[in-house]
């Protein structure tokens, strides 16, 4: 083991400094295994020690969680001959809808195989795919155990996990050979002894698809209160229809908000759009939002320096901070964006964006998983998501905020791109934007009370079908 964690090293496997894990926790050191990819010699290395390990004798199969360990995977399988399946991170949403590809019977067992385990978290979420298709899961094999949880959380699923080595073996074999200091060791060593994860939260975390329950539940999961508030609005008024008021006049706005505040639980403004702003259109507005309890959100996706953005967000004409309850924010910024809001209201929600409805957006993947991180280090002043995908399932306390949703149109002539309220809904929003599909009817009223019932009665089915 000496020789592979070396090695290791030497690619940047292993590397020390400010980190933070999938579950939001800050850490001294990180082990990014993505990179074995570019060294055959030392994946093949890696499955012949997990091989000769893992006890094959009650093993009929093996899966990767993916991505990481997918190729470990692939390398273990051909080599001892035992069949691979893969868990897709997402079912399809065309053809046949599978979580596992591969060949395999009802009750064939399934060792699986991660590179790092945390929490836990991870490896549970393959095993219920694994096991809600048919399949026993009841071992695990991971490359390192980072020793804060993961383990008797893992057991207390009914998965037994054996590790290749732990992070106090890791830091224990680079000290020896002179690869880090004393106080690299005695930081790693003090933060893995005081940093593990609660298993409670997690079990109750996963165990829960928030796809699966009811608003007036998720609203007890909910840290940010905002986001509680939203919960408990939609359940009471059972509307899942944010409208999006992209007009230019503050009567006009006035007149929407009148109009479409029975059926919604959020309206959505672009202030900055208006022609005739004025404190006083703020006040009559507030006036209307507590009169049908919807709540306000600034659709003004900040992105800039920290300094720039508590600018925009407290001071200027509109003095957002003041009015909106909900606003959305680029995480492209990272940290320091989420920091300086923070700091001039600790009682905001925000909806950070992970994807778009535009086509041709540049958003990639790993984007939107380190925006879903960013989230969930911090919970309490997130609200939710604006995405377009079913993503953070097991955070039943976040919104996922979908926009791009109309009942007759599936784009306009600059980019924008319609979902059906029922596909959005299937695709795991729980509150749908929905602009100039209501703005535009002749009807305005009518209109939001169909959107309304189209999307709730979606959301029923959702839940119940989960
Ligand atoms: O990805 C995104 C993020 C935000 N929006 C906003 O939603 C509304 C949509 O209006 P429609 O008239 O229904 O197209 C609008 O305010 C956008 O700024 C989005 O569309 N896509």
């Amino acid at each position: 083991m000496d020789e592979l964690v070396v090695e290791l090293f030497k690619i940047n496997a292993i590397k020390f400094g400010d980190f933070v894990t999938k579950v939001g926790l800050n850490t001294p050191v990180y082990f990014d295994l993505r990179v074995i990819v570019s060294y055959p010699n030392l994946m093949e290395r890696l499955s012949e020690i997990i091989i000769e390990k893992v006890d094959f004798s009650d093993v009929k199969l093996v899966c990767g969680v993916p991505y990481t360990a997918l190729p470990i995977a692939t390398i273990v399988s051909c080599k001892s001959k035992v069949p691979m399946v893969m868990r897709r991170k997402e079912a399809k949403s065309y053809g046949t809808k599978k979580l596992i590809e591969g060949v395999f019977t009802d009750g064939d067992s399934c060792l699986i195989i991660e590179d790092v385990v945390t929490s836990g978290s991870s490896i549970l979420e393959t095993t219920k795919d694994l096991r809600s298709s048919g399949l026993i899961c009841k071992k695990a094999i991971v490359l390192l155990n980072r020793e804060q949880g993961g383990e008797d959380f893992l057991k207390e699923n009914g998965i037994k996990m054996q590790s290749l080595l732990s992070m106090t073996d890791l830091i224990q074999i680079l000290f020896e050979k002179n690869l880090i200091t004393t106080k690299t060791k005695e930081r790693v060593t003090h933060y893995i002894s005081s940093n593990r994860v609660k298993s409670e939260a997690l079990t109750l975390s996963l165990k829960e698809d928030r796809l699966s329950l009811s608003f007036t539940k998720r609203a007890t999961y909910a840290k940010n209160n905002m986001a509680k508030k939203l919960f408990n609005v939609m359940a009471k008024k059972e509307t899942n229809l944010c409208v999006a008021a992209d007009l230019t006049e503050a009567t006009d706005i006035l007149n929407l908000a009148e109009q479409v505040g029975p059926y919604i639980c959020c309206l959505k403004t672009h202030i900055d759009i208006l022609q005739d702003f004025h404190p006083n259109f703020i006040k009559r507005l507030k006036e209307i939002a507590e009169t049908h309890e919807f709540i306000l959100m600034e659709d003004r996706k900040f992105a800039d320096i920290g300094n720039t953005v508590q600018l925009q967000y407290s001071q200027g004409l509109y003095q957002i901070s003041s009015w909106a309850s909900l606003i959305t924010v680029h995480s492209l910024f990272g940290r320091s964006i989420l920091d300086s809001i923070i700091e001039s209201n600790d009682d905001i929600g925000v909806f950070l964006i992970a994807e778009v409805s535009s086509s041709n957006n540049l958003i990639d993947e790993k984007y939107t998983t380190e925006t879903i991180k960013l989230g969930l280090s911090y919970e309490s002043s997130i609200a939710g998501v604006v995405c377009q995908n079913p993503l953070f399932r097991d955070f039943p306390g976040f919104l996922q905020l979908t926009p791009g949703v109309q009942l007759d149109s599936t784009k306009d002539n600059l980019g924008q791109q319609y979902n059906s309220p029922e596909k959005v809904i299937e695709n795991g929003a729980d509150i749908a934007v929905v602009g100039r599909g209501i703005t535009k009817s002749a009807d305005i009223a009518g209109s939001a009370e169909q959107y309304r019932r189209v999307l709730w009665d979606a959301c029923k089915r959702r839940i119940s079908e989960c």
